[in-house]
């Protein structure tokens, strides 16, 4: 008899720079876990691609998507579609999801069988500076994100999310990783033995 692996998504969360699109990469790459595309009207950076990092969208564009969740951030719209999710789902059982914290208790709230939290943190908020220059952001736009009131608010595990949330520092990249694996390791070996 066939046994069907069941649909998991990690939610990567946490504040802007503590690197969480380089978790995914490092799913992708070591894992095959792919990202669900989320939309954005944010414009692309250097390097980016339309329906590889975001689908990037006009205010008028946006609006046409079936949102699971969708904010405000840094004065941008992102949202997560059910479409992309969907579509994720429809190659692979496990995927993950790049999102900022009310995103991820969005879904907290929607199907909390189906996630895993992943709440990325580092000890101290000045290293965020110059990784976001290193990554290549224009230094006004760096200004306003760690200005912002959703960046700052997303350095602490939200409430909503502490009893669920596997909170991973990435202050080195070679201990971050090392957690990561325990917890991807452990959700197979959990999926294998259902
Ligand atoms: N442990 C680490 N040490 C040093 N630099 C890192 C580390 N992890 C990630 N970086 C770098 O920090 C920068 C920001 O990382 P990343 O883009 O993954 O952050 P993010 O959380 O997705 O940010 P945002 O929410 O703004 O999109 C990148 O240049 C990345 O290579
Ligand atoms: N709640 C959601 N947050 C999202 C979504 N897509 C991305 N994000 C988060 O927004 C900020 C800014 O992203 P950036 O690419 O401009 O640096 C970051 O925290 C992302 O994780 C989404 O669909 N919903």
């Amino acid at each position: 008899m066939s046994r069907t692996v069941a649909n998991k998504l990690f939610i990567i969360t946490g504040a802007s720079g503590t690197g969480k699109t380089t978790i995914s990469h490092y799913l992708r790459d070591n894992y095959g876990i792919q990202r669900v595309i989320t939309h954005t009207t944010r414009p692309p950076r250097t390097n980016e691609l339309d329906g590889r990092d975001y689908y990037f969208e006009t205010e008028a564009s946006f609006k046409q998507n079936h949102y699971i969740e969708a904010v405000s951030y840094s004065g941008y719209h992102y949202g997560s579609s059910r479409e992309a999710l969907q579509k994720a789902w429809h190659k692979q059982p496990f995927v993950s999801l790049v999102v900022e914290t009310k995103g991820a208790e969005a879904y907290a709230q929607v199907m909390p069988q189906q996630i895993v939290v992943l709440f990325i943190t580092v000890s101290n908020p000045e290293v965020l500076l110059p990784r976001l220059e290193a990554r290549g952001d224009q230094p006004a736009e760096i200004e306003k994100r760690l200005a912002s009131a959703e960046s700052k608010r997303d350095l602490q595990v939200p409430a909503a999310l502490k009893s669920i949330a596997k909170v991973i520092n990435n202050d080195h990249w070679a201990t971050a990783k090392q957690q990561i694996d325990e917890i991807i390791k452990a959700e197979i070996r959990q999926n294998c033995s259902q």
